[in-house]
């Protein structure tokens, strides 16, 4: 209810406007909203942050820069930054990122030397390739970047490492010396959002700026390794698990909203012509579209909360000097951001585009939330990197299976037992156990496969590497089956364990259902190839899924109504609760800047000769006149 939290009209600002209303409301509601005494908002405040998140700045450095100094520090420069980053005193970002490289980080040309007379680093980027290119929040508001660069001491390299650098001055916000800096310029999304460019040239930093958890320069340059060096990769890891629920679930269960309040309402077309114009939902074909959305949404939130907490087991872990879950977290994390980043981006554009013209117009919040979600699929790890890094520990778990039992999101690589289908009617292709088999035995296929056909080229005489690179299609494909056994699997436990009212649990079963239906019928070639299913049993998985969207369509506004969004927050003509689409979308229209004059002076000046010439034209007077 405080109307300085509300959302502007932000589809009627310039870009430059967006980024200072976005910063107005952040900092307002840090001040407001959060307790002073804490950070990390909690409850309430934590639920709406997470709803109204998208209209705010300062992400990075509260997801990642802040989160880095406490995975990378010592105690000693944990207790020296994170209070004055928790108040926004210094305001980071994550620099990793270059014009040159993003995704092969061994290839980053930012350079950090270690001047030991000085006991300092020198901070250079040496060519315009090695320049900081995208990190958000880093083109006008940091003062402070995490910047990642290569290691040199007497000329030797030691990989990417993380410094505390300062780039503007913390009274007058100007660059410090040395220091080149601004945005980026306009993108798809993240309108509100400074994604900036960083070349540093000479700038030096005290060696206690090295964030120092797992290796330190001692001032006469010595290096000291002090953990596995793959914790340097680690708060990647940690964004790309938190990321799910804020910019997957969250977004798409939004558009999921609009799309379907809005199907209720909008009426267009005959099914029975001697009846009315019926709501668009009744639509098998649009129930088909938006239905199985909604599903994803679940599933997807279902999932990230598993993974979350493994997370979070892993780092009690990793604080006890047990990092032996680390591979297994990556793999899942690298693939579940890649493949829910894919089938959310994909789903918020299906249901964008099932909303016919108005869901073209930015009235309807959908567009804002589809190109949004497009960015889930590059920044944080490139999609295609990420399922080949899944990929990568699938095959090597693969192998081990043969001698080995495997436990944890890998078990079903060596479960040898007999999982063929007995399935006989679409209801038996409903039962959650069944889906659950299909899935692990498909993924189980589809990782043999692909390592099948690379051990048979090598076997040939390719060399691994490019037998890994010929086979990348199959290798995505294995990481994909996987993440969706694992999003099925972790699913129906979470489901079954819940405790809540047999209606609700009936209703979170069968879009559990629906999901894992979708996806064999969005997938069949797989099911049918790999002997999951007969062609026959194809068709019943078709028949099973189409019985389950016409159980959910009269359910279909109260789930989405579960999501719980303020208009607000939506910022849709579309999806408001009243339902008032068509008054709404007008009240919208008429507030358009280019309709703050009934003439547009600016336009005119060139409209206004032609509107009199062609007067004189039709009227016989003007130039070379014919009529
Ligand atoms: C302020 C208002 C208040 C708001 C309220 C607060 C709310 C805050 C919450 C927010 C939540 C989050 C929201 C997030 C929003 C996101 C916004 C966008 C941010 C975007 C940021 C970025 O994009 S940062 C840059 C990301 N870049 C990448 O991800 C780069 C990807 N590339 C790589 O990771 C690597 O290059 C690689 C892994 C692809 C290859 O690395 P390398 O060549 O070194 O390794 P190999 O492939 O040879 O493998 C070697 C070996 O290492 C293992 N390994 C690789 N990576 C990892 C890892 N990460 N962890 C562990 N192990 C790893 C790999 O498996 C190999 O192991 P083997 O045993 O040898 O097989
Ligand atoms: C909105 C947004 C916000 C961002 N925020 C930040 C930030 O805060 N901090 C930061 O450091 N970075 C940030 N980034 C940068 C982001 O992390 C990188 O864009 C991302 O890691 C991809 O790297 P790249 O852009 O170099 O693409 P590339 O790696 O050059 O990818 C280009 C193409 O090559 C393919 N490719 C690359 N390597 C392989 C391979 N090994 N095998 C097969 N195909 C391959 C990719 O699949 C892709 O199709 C952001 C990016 C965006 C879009």
């Amino acid at each position: 209810n405080d109307t300085s939290m509300q959302h502007r009209n932000l589809n009627h600002m310039t870009r430059e406007e967006r980024f200072s209303e976005a910063m107005r409301r952040t900092l307002y509601a840090l001040k407001v909203l959060l307790p002073r005494e804490g950070w990390t908002p909690v409850g309430p405040e934590m639920k709406y942050l997470a709803r109204a998140i998208k209209e705010f700045t300062f992400i990075i450095h509260a997801g990642v820069f802040i989160p880095c100094i406490m995975s990378y520090g010592t105690n000693e420069q944990i207790a020296k930054w994170f209070p004055l980053a928790a108040d926004f005193r210094i305001i980071g970002t994550y620099a990793q990122t270059e014009l040159g490289h993003g995704s092969f980080l061994r290839g980053l040309e930012t350079i950090a030397t270690y001047d030991r007379a000085n006991q300092e680093f020198i901070i250079n980027c040496p060519k315009i390739t090695a320049m900081k290119w995208w990190p958000g929040d880093m083109g006008k508001s940091a003062n402070h970047v995490l910047l990642m660069a290569e290691l040199v001491i007497d000329g030797k390299k030691y990989g990417m490492h993380g410094f505390m650098v300062q780039i503007r001055d913390l009274t007058t916000h100007e660059p410090l010396p040395g220091v080149t800096v601004g945005d980026i310029g306009a993108k798809l999304s993240f309108e509100s959002v400074d994604n900036g460019f960083l070349y540093l040239q000479n700038v030096r930093i005290p060696r206690e700026n090295l964030l120092s958890k797992l290796s330190e320069v001692h001032p006469d340059g010595t290096y000291i390794k002090k953990g596995n060096q793959r914790l340097m990769y680690g708060s990647m890891v940690r964004v790309r698990v938190n990321l799910i629920a804020h910019e997957i679930v969250m977004p798409l269960a939004k558009a999921c909203t609009i799309a379907v309040r809005y199907s209720a309402v909008r009426r267009q077309g005959l099914i029975n012509p001697s009846k009315e114009e019926v709501p668009v939902l009744d639509y098998v074909a649009q129930q088909h579209k938006l239905l199985p959305q909604v599903a994803t949404v679940f599933m997807a939130h279902f999932a990230a909360k598993q993974l979350v907490k493994m997370h979070h087991d892993y780092s009690l872990e990793v604080e006890k000097g047990n990092t032996s879950q680390l591979p297994e977290l990556h793999a899942l994390s690298a693939g579940m951001k890649a493949c829910l980043s894919e089938q959310g981006a994909a789903g918020a554009e299906i249901v964008r585009r099932a909303c016919g013209g108005h869901g073209y117009s930015c009235g309807s919040g959908l567009p804002f939330i589809v190109n949004r979600m497009l960015a889930t699929c590059t920044y944080e790890g490139e999609n295609t990197v990420m399922q080949l890094q899944c990929a990568r520990y699938l095959i090597k778990c693969a192998d081990q299976a043969k001698k080995d039992k495997l436990t944890g999101s890998v078990w079903y690589l060596s479960d040898f037992s007999n999982m063929s289908c007995t399935a006989q009617t679409f209801g038996d292709l409903q039962e959650p156990s069944v889906l659950v088999k299909l899935h692990e035995r498909r993924a189980k296929c589809a990782v043999q496969h692909a390592g099948k056909k690379m051990q048979n080229m090598v076997k040939n005489g390719t060399p691994a590497h490019d037998a890994w690179n010929m086979m990348a299609t199959l290798l995505i494909n294995a990481a994909r089956a996987h993440i969706m056994q694992y999003v099925v699997g972790t699913s129906v436990t979470y489901i079954s364990e819940l405790s809540c009212s047999a209606s609700l649990k009936k209703i979170l079963t069968q879009l559990c259902a629906l999901y894992a239906l979708h996806n064999i019928n969005s997938n069949c070639g797989d099911f049918v190839k790999f002997g999951c299913l007969t062609s026959a049993q194809c068709d019943l998985a078709q028949e099973a899924e189409f019985n389950l969207l016409k159980q959910l369509r009269p359910d279909a506004v109260g789930i989405v109504d579960s999501f719980d969004f303020t208009d607000d927050i939506l910022q849709s003509c579309l999806g408001a609760y009243d339902g008032n689409v068509y008054e709404r979308l007008f009240e919208w229209a008429k507030q358009a800047p280019m309709n703050k004059t009934e003439v547009h002076q600016d336009s005119y000046q060139y409209l206004q000769p032609y509107l009199h010439e062609g007067r004189d034209v039709l009227e016989g007077r003007g130039r070379n006149s014919k009529l």
